[in-house]
């Protein structure tokens, strides 16, 4: 685990010109051939209602009218991601970082997070710092929310959000590859969460698990990465159940996300799905206000996943084979 020094106050002051797009994703979004049964995508804002959960006697959890805008949303708040250093991650840090919060990013590859934090402080981080080191190993999740302790003697928002290596191919049988997927996608975001239940209790704050419609609809190719993703959906939900029963107001966002046009993802499934991923930017935007928020469930993009999941519920196996026509098999590389 390598400890960065980098952290401060930022080097400009934040725009505040950063606002939510009035109605997100309103492209046509082609995904697993669901765009016709989807429709037009829509802002998740204009579908969903409020879903504040695990409220106990004491904050009022903020209302849609009555939401700061999002350059107010968190503020001065004290904000962990992981996985921080590419893709959704890091566009999340980066919107953060516009917010004013305090950061501390982590993720396996010190170069582009220093990078990362650099950006962050430049854009209006009230602070910023890394911790480095891989999610697999089981002292990592303690050390990084002790730093967080240590540093800021508290906690408000935990962004879970890192993945390991895993492929977009059959199933090659590696046992261990499952093992350590596990370990790394699931058993981390436990431990996480576990250590930094202390803090988010005392500050009310919010956990927000980052998952994937693979982690509600299995589809061919994914089985250890969509295995691990319905790991967290059965706990992370379990959890927010007791924490509502116990009065415990620290809410739990899960985000069910489709296919987002960051480098790992197209480059792993251009050549397999033919449609256009959503955007990334738009994607980490809509995260951090479901978790500031405290919605239960974030689907993005919300028309095409809310449909996958609507047919899934009707019929499994028409989904199924949905899925199955929309891919060009003949592309999949075999291990
Ligand atoms: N992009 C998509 O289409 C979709 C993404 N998602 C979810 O969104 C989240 C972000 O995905 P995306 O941005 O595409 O992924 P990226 O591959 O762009 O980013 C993954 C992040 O995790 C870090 N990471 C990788 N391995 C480890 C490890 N062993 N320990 C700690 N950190 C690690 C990477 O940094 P480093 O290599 O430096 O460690 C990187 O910062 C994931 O939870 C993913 O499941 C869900 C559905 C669709
Ligand atoms: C294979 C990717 C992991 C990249 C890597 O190996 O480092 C996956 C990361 C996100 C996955 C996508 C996802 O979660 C949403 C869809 C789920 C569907 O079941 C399959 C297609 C997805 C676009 C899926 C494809 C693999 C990933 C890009």
């Amino acid at each position: 685990m390598k400890l960065s020094l980098l952290s401060g106050q930022a080097g400009c002051r934040a725009q505040a010109s950063h606002v939510f797009p009035t109605k997100l994703g309103s492209g046509p979004r082609l995904q697993w051939g669901l765009t016709r049964l989807a429709g037009t995508e829509r802002s998740s804002r204009d579908r969903e209602g409020l879903q504040g959960q695990g409220r106990g006697t004491a904050r009022a959890v903020p209302t849609l009218s009555s939401a700061p805008s999002s350059a107010e949303m968190l503020r001065g708040k004290r904000v962990i991601v992981t996985g921080a250093s590419s893709g959704i991650g890091e566009q999340m840090a980066y919107h953060l970082a516009r917010m004013e919060a305090h950061l501390l990013l982590t993720a396996r590859t010190e170069a582009k997070l220093q990078k990362v934090v650099e950006r962050c402080l430049e854009l209006g981080a009230a602070s910023a710092r890394y911790i480095s080191g891989s999610m697999d190993s089981p002292s990592l999740p303690e050390q990084v929310l002790r730093e967080a302790e240590n540093t800021w003697g508290g906690l408000d928002m935990l962004i879970l959000n890192h993945i390991g290596q895993s492929g977009f191919t059959f199933f090659s049988g590696d046992v261990g590859h499952v093992r350590k997927l596990m370990e790394t996608n699931f058993v981390s975001y436990v431990a996480l969460a576990t250590a930094a239940l202390p803090m988010l209790k005392e500050s009310e704050g919010s956990i927000v698990v980052v998952s994937s419609i693979a982690g509600k609809v299995a589809g061919p190719f994914t089985a250890p990465y969509s295995a691990t993703k319905f790991a967290l959906d059965g706990f992370f939900s379990s959890l927010r159940q007791e924490l509502i029963i116990e009065k415990v107001n620290v809410s739990i966002t899960l985000c069910i996300l489709g296919y987002i046009n960051t480098e790992s993802a197209v480059r792993a499934v251009s050549h397999v799905i033919p449609d256009t991923p959503a955007p990334k930017e738009e994607c980490a935007l809509e995260i951090i206000r479901a978790g500031f928020l405290r919605h239960r469930e974030l689907h993005y993009p919300a028309r095409t996943v809310s449909t996958m999941l609507l047919i899934h519920s009707i019929s499994p196996e028409l989904l199924n084979s949905i899925i199955r026509s929309s891919y060009r098999l003949e592309n999949v590389q075999r291990t």
